[in-house]
């Protein structure tokens, strides 16, 4: 079967087992080893040169060398696997033929390891046990060695495949008189515990059985579980990726066992309540799989090694295919799905490597739970059971070539082991670290909290309040206690000019200057606008008077000129009826009219001045801007260039009001 770092030839068994704990020959011929069994043993010894015999017909040709799991599909690796050196090997696979009443005559020829159908041709096996065989030989020959490994901290699956009624549950569980693989399993690792050194290794058993029914998951050791429906959906248990296990099934009940004792009887409470969970029995156990798991741990205190391991023991559904078309319709598709992804699945990897590609485990529950028994994550022993007689030959044909291309499938396994003594030293040191990040994380948390609540305006500089606080810290404050002294200042200083705001509002006509206040900060904009203000009343009064003058020149004008025209061209000026300034001479009136002409001139300049005044506000008004964007947050500065600019106010305001005046006067 398997051998450290050897691949064994293609299709050929593996390098022998380690010598049994209980040898055949030291037990003798098994009880159901008849007389006639033997003989037709002997009679099919023309089978046991192998060697002697064509290649095998439903052999899938494999590169010799071995399979790298590595390329495959597969679980996460657990985390605690050593760098030991792997076991590399086939799985091993075994036919076992039920007792046959027409042996004899039967078509199937059994030999030293093959198996022969004159149709058919032959298949070579690590093993084919006569119908005479019993449970011990086929333990010993095919699951004995993987015990010795399990305890070493090897995974190991054992399945038994094939059709209703051919030997699967005699062969797992037996007879009282009988007992299977499944107790003598038992019996062996209690065995190799009570062996070892107690005082240096510690053991730790733990078991869970369930049952895969109509593609549901059952926990057999649940007492929930006899209550609830058999096809209730809280029943049925989900599988999750695990990083220790590469696959588990959440919620599924794991006993800790004490005793061999206690084992076996865990187990046959599950038996029970597979029994009671349907009322036909064998209807059911014939299309539902059963997997009984014991996960094992051991710590050999002296080396500070520690070994985990699961032993997978599996009783799978009958194999046939042809169930009645009713019962298929009904549920014999659940069944058949599991076993056909489980022939699907070892068809892939029993495939040449470069045409592996998709593994569908997640096709069924079955293939899921043996996913990383199949995968690489443990060894692997199938034992397939056939019937010999004619009646069941397309079913046994379909079991022997399942096995032979189960056969084809290599492995490489690793043992799950850790080393606790480096390890502990490495874990020692990654929570020392741990602690370490954590102290200053808690130090610097208290420090952050204690510092946001604090009143920076109480705290000030004093050091009676700040003697617990760093360097940066206090500087922080002290730069925040200014801050915020400055924020306070110019806030009470805007509500004052807000106040003032409201109490004298002044109301502009004019857009340009409204434009130029609200674009203007209000603490510097209130004295200007104030300034503006006081200028344009003005302005606005002195404008309106030249108007109304304007307007009286021009009326006079009008009607001096209407007069002008009315007068006969050489009137007497001494006629007495005159009036004063129809008395004028011609020459007086062109004067006058100049001189008004002149006036409305001038007047006209005024206006025009008004213009550029505004426009002069509006050039201050950017200069301003400019001056604000550039130090608006110094005070002093401010004050430098609020000057010029009342300066320059202060000086448009007395040309133009010079102007006026002189000009009025
Ligand atoms: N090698 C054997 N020696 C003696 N009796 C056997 C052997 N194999 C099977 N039997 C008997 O045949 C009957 C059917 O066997 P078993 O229940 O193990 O079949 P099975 O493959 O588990 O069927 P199913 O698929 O329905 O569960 C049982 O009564 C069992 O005792």
């Amino acid at each position: 079967m398997f051998s450290r770092s050897q691949t064994p030839k293609r299709g050929g068994a593996a390098t022998p087992a380690t010598p049994s704990m209980r040898s055949t020959s030291s037990l003798g011929p098994s009880k159901s080893q008849t007389p006639a069994s033997m003989s037709r043993l002997q009679s099919n010894s023309r089978f046991s040169d192998r060697n002697a015999f064509t290649p095998v017909r439903e052999r899938v040709s494999r590169p010799s060398s071995s399979l790298s799991y590595s390329s495959l599909s597969r679980p996460t690796t657990p985390s605690f696997v050593a760098p030991s050196q792997p076991y590399t090997g086939s799985i091993a696979v075994a036919i076992r033929a039920k007792p046959s009443e027409t042996f004899l005559k039967d078509p199937w020829f059994l030999g030293d390891g093959t198996i022969h159908h004159n149709d058919v041709g032959e298949f070579k096996f690590d093993h084919v046990f006569q119908p005479t065989s019993g449970n011990l030989e086929v333990y010993e020959k095919v699951v004995q060695n993987l015990i010795s490994q399990l305890m070493e901290g090897y995974n190991a699956t054992v399945f038994a495949y094939g059709m209703t009624g051919s030997g699967k549950t005699y062969s797992m569980s037996g007879t009282k008189e009988e007992p299977g693989i499944i107790p003598l399993s038992i019996r062996e690792i209690f065995e190799k515990i009570e062996e070892s050194d107690k005082n240096v290794c510690k053991h730790e058993l733990k078991v869970s059985y369930l049952e895969i029914y109509n593609e549901r998951i059952y926990d057999l050791l649940n007492v929930n579980f006899l209550k609830s429906s058999s096809s209730s959906i809280a029943s049925d248990l989900k599988i999750r990726d695990s990083t220790d296990y590469g696959v588990k099934v959440i919620g599924l009940v794991e006993e800790t066992i004490r005793s061999e004792k206690e084992l076996l009887k865990i187990i046959q409470k599950g038996d029970l309540n597979r029994r009671t969970s349907e009322t036909d029995f064998n209807s059911r156990s014939s299309r539902s799989h059963a997997i009984v798991q014991l996960r094992i741990g051991i710590t050999n205190q002296s080396t500070g090694i520690e070994t985990f391991s699961t032993l997978s023991l599996c009783d799978l559904a009958g194999s046939e295919r042809a169930t009645s078309h009713n019962e298929r319709r009904k549920e014999g598709s659940f069944i058949n799905k599991s076993l056909l992804a489980l022939g699907s699945v070892i068809v892939k990897l029993s495939s040449p490597q470069t045409s592996i590609g998709h593994i569908p485990y997640r096709d069924s529950k079955l293939t899921r739970i043996l996913q990383p028994a199949l995968s690489g994550e443990s060894l692997v022993a199938i034992l397939c059971t056939i019937h010999t007689g004619q009646a069941a030959f397309a079913e046994t044909v379909n079991s022997v070539r399942f096995a032979a291309r189960a056969k084809n499938i290599n492995l490489t396994v690793k043992k799950h082991e850790i080393d606790m003594t480096s390890e502990k030293d490495r874990i020692i040191e990654k929570l020392k670290y741990q602690v370490e990040n954590q102290a200053k994380e808690i130090e610097n948390l208290k420090t952050n909290s204690q510092a946001t609540t604090l009143d920076v305006s109480v705290l000030g500089t004093d050091s009676n309040n700040t003697h617990f606080l760093n360097d940066e810290v206090k500087t922080q404050i002290i730069q925040l206690n200014a801050e915020n002294k400055i924020l306070i200042e110019r806030l009470e200083h805007y509500k004052r000019l807000t106040d003032q705001a409201n109490a004298e509002k002044v109301v502009l006509k004019n857009d340009i200057i409204n434009d130029i206040l609200t674009n203007i900060p209000i603490d510097d904009s209130k004295p200007l606008m104030l300034k503006i203000e006081e200028l344009f009343k003005k302005t606005y009064s002195e404008i309106d008077e030249y108007r109304s003058y304007t307007n009286h020149l021009e009326h006079q004008l009008k009607q001096e000129m209407q007069n002008v025209s009315k007068k006969p061209k050489y009137e007497n000026n001494n006629s007495p009826s005159r009036s004063p300034s129809k008395s004028l001479n011609h020459s007086e009136m062109d004067s006058i009219l100049r001189d008004q002409e002149d006036e409305i001139f001038e007047l006209r300049n005024e206006l025009k001045n008004k213009d550029k005044i505004i426009k002069a506000l509006q050039s201050a008004k950017r200069v301003r801007e400019s001056l604000i964007s550039t130090i608006s947050t110094n005070d002093s500065r401010r004050e430098t260039f609020r000057l010029p600019l009342d300066d320059t106010l202060r000086s448009l305001n007395g040309e133009k009001l010079n102007h006026l005046n002189t000009k009025i006067g």
